[in-house]
C-alpha cells in the first residue's frame, strides 16, 4: 500500500477520523483503515490510498467466534497486515472509543423479551447518535418508547444521543406539542426537527460533524435516515425506495451499511432499519433516560420504594398531579426489567463460558497425563 505524497494518505486519514491515540494502539507492520461495509468473513475498508475489500485473519475470526462482539463492524479501526501480491487482512480491530451495542436476538422469548445475552456491535468510533424518528409512520405518531429505548442504548454507546424527528412536512398542527413530549422522554437531549423535503433540519444534523466527527443514524425502516444521509452528503450514496426486485413487493429497504464521508468534513454511518432493539449491558443508559423519575424517587417515604403502591410515593404523587405521563412510568419498568434480565442472562453465559474453559483445560490435562481424577 504505497502512500505517495500526491495521495496525502496522512491527510485522508485524518479526514476519515485518524487520531494520534489511535496511532499509538497499532500494532507493527500494518497500516490503519476504517470500516465502511462488513458482510461475511469480509469488510471493505477505506485506507489512505481508497477503498479495498479484506478478509479476516484466523485470530480476527477465531475472536469472534468466541463472541460477536469481536466481529469487525462499520466505523472500527482496524490493522491491516500486508500478504504476498500486494492483498492484504484484517489483523486487528483496534480499541473502540464509542460502540452501540445492542442485545443478540435468538428464537428463545420470554416474557416479551428476547436475547442470548450476546450483543452486536452496530456501529463503532462515533461521537454522534442520531435517533431517527418519523414524526407519523402509517398513521402513528412518533413512538416514544422507541426513543427511550435507543436514547438509553446511545447513552450506553459513549457517544451522544441527538434526536431526531422526521418529516416534519407530514405533520399539520401540534408539532410543537409532539417535540415538546419528545424533548420530556429524553431531559439532557437535544430534539431537532427534520423534514428533507423542506430542506429543514439537514444543516443542523450536518453541524454535528464539524472536525471530522462521525455520527450513526438509527431508527425503523422508513424513517428517512437513507434520505436525510443523501441529503447530507449532497449525492445519491445510499438506495432509497429500492424495490426488491425478486418479489416485486416494492418494499424499500437499505440492504448496506455503510460510513459515509461528507464533503465539508464528517462522516455518516448509515443503518438499516431493525425492527426489534434489545438493550444489551446497561450501565446508566437506562437511568440516564429517566433521569427526572430517578429525581422524583429520591422524594419518596422508603427507600427502597417500588413505586406500585407504596405509601408516600414521590413517582406515583408525580404521576396522580399529572405530571409524570402513566406511559413514561410503564416504559421505565418495562426497560429496567429488560437490563436486569439482560444482566441475569450475562451471568448465565458468563458462567457457562467459565465451565466449557474448565472442561477443555482438564482434557488437555488428561490428554498431557497430567490429571487423574
Ligand atoms: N414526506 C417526507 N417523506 C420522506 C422524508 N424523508 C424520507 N421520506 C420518504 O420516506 C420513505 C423512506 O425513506 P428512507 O430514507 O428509505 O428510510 P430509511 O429510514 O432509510 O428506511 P430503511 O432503509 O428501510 O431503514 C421514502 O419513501 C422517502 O422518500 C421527508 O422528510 N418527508
Ligand atoms: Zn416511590
Amino acid at each position: 500500500m504505497s502512500s505517495s505524497p500526491r495521495s496525502s494518505g496522512l491527510f485522508r486519514l485524518s479526514t476519515l477520523g485518524w487520531t494520534d491515540a489511535l496511532a499509538a494502539e497499532l500494532p507493527a507492520g500494518t497500516v490503519p483503515a476504517r470500516v465502511a461495509r462488513v458482510d461475511r468473513g469480509a469488510a471493505e475498508v477505506l485506507a489512505d490510498d481508497g477503498p479495498r475489500r479484506v478478509r479476516y485473519s484466523a485470530s480476527v475470526r477465531r475472536a469472534a467466534a468466541h463472541d460477536p462482539i469481536a466481529l469487525p463492524c462499520v466505523g472500527d479501526w482496524v490493522a491491516l497486515r500486508p500478504l504476498p501480491e500486494g492483498r492484504c487482512e484484517l489483523a486487528a480491530v483496534l480499541p473502540r472509543r464509542t460502540a452501540f451495542t445492542r442485545g443478540g436476538v435468538s428464537r428463545d422469548s420470554l416474557d416479551g423479551l428476547s436475547g442470548d445475552g450476546q450483543g452486536q456491535v452496530l456501529a463503532a468510533n462515533m461521537d454522534v447518535v442520531f435517533v431517527a424518528e418519523p414524526s407519523m409512520h402509517a398513521t402513528d405518531f412518533a413512538d416514544l418508547g422507541r426513543i427511550e429505548r435507543l436514547v438509553a442504548l446511545a447513552w450506553e454507546s459513549g457517544a451522544q444521543p441527538v434526536v431526531l424527528i422526521t418529516k416534519t412536512d407530514l405533520f399539520d398542527d401540534g408539532l410543537a406539542d409532539l417535540l415538546a413530549e419528545v424533548a420530556a422522554a429524553v431531559p439532557g437531549v437535544e430534539v431537532h426537527p427534520v423534514s428533507v423535503v423542506r430542506g429543514e433540519g439537514v444543516e443542523i444534523a450536518r453541524g454535528y460533524l464539524a472536525g471530522s466527527r462521525t455520527a450513526v443514524v438509527l431508527g425503523p425502516s422508513g424513517a428517512g435516515k437513507s434520505t436525510l444521509v443523501n441529503a447530507m452528503a449532497g449525492e445519491e450514496v445510499m438506495e432509497t425506495q429500492r424495490v426488491r426486485a425478486a418479489d416485486g413487493r416494492g418494499r424499500h429497504t437499505t440492504v448496506r451499511r455503510e460510513l459515509i464521508p461528507i464533503p465539508g468534513g464528517g462522516l455518516i454511518i448509515d443503518t438499516p432499519g431493525i425492527r426489534r432493539i434489545g438493550l444489551y449491558e446497561m450501565t446508566d443508559g437506562v437511568d440516564r433516560v429517566f433521569a427526572d423519575i430517578e429525581e422524583l424517587a429520591a422524594g419518596c417515604r422508603f427507600s427502597d420504594c417500588g413505586h406500585r403502591r407504596e405509601p408516600g410515593c414521590a413517582v406515583l404523587a408525580a404521576v396522580e398531579a399529572g405530571e409524570l405521563p402513566e406511559r413514561r412510568l410503564e416504559s421505565w419498568y418495562k426497560l429496567q426489567r429488560e437490563a436486569a434480565w439482560m444482566a441475569a442472562r450475562t451471568d448465565v453465559r458468563l458462567r457457562r463460558e467459565q465451565t466449557r474453559q474448565w472442561k477443555r483445560i482438564h482434557r488437555e490435562m488428561r490428554r498431557f497425563g497430567l490429571y487423574r481424577p
